[in-house]
């Protein structure tokens, strides 16, 4: 018989901008505080609301370039205009310490995962529908009409490479997609 790892999973979540990552992985850890979700470093500036090391690390251009030449990021990438990575040390020190790790990031970073830890499962969380989505950027009144464009320009890719993934959830109900994220966890 096969024996199982005894390694912890590392799961991706993706999906287009707008989709309801954030809102879905908030709802599972406010139901499931034990749940470690990866803090990652970004370019972009700080929505209202938002707080250095809690929802991202905000460092600017030249710190992101030293986190890259360091090797300190397990992945990366630009998109939409701002650059965004996961720092690798806290990601392996959890999953040393044998407990699972979850990653919110965009298609080319779960695409990187994907080549340098391929026991990693990748989620992928679409929307009800297009209209669907743009109604969600769009109401969420964080972004400029020029970077909804550019979000969804992106999005169109990202919904393409759908069958990349382990998992497709979708995101009619936040909290049927959160227990069903869990379960999978
Ligand atoms: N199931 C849902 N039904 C209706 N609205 C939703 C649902 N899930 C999320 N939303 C809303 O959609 C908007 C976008 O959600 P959220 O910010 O979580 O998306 P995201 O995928 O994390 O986006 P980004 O990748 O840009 O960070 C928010 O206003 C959120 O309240
Ligand atoms: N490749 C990575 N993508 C990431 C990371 N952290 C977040 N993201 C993704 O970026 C977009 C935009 O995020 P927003 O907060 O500006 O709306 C979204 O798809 C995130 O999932 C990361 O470390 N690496």
């Amino acid at each position: 018989m096969a024996a199982h790892s005894a390694r912890p999973r590392l799961t991706v979540l993706s999906g287009p901008s707008g989709v309801g990552k954030s809102t879905v992985v908030a709802h599972m850890r406010k139901e499931h505080p034990e749940v470690w979700l990866s803090v990652s470093a970004t370019t972009r500036r700080p929505r209202p609301g938002e707080r250095d090391g809690v929802h991202y690390f905000f460092v600017d251009d030249g710190e992101f370039d030293k986190l890259i030449a360091n090797g300190e990021l397990l992945e990366w990438a630009e998109f939409a205009g701002n650059r965004y990575g996961t720092p690798r040390e806290a990601v392996m020190d959890r999953l040393d310490a044998g407990e699972p790790v979850l990653l919110e990031i965009d298609l080319q970073g779960a695409r990187q995962i994907r080549e340098s830890m391929p026991e990693a499962q990748l989620v992928f969380l679409a929307p009800p529908s297009w209209e669907e989505l743009v109604r969600r950027l769009t109401g969420r009144g964080t972004e400029a009409p020029e970077v909804i464009e550019r979000r969804l320009e992106a999005a169109r890719t990202e919904l393409a490479a759908e069958s990349e993934f382990d998992t497709t959830l979708v995101n009619t109900s936040v909290e049927d997609v959160a227990n069903e994220l869990l379960a999978l966890m």
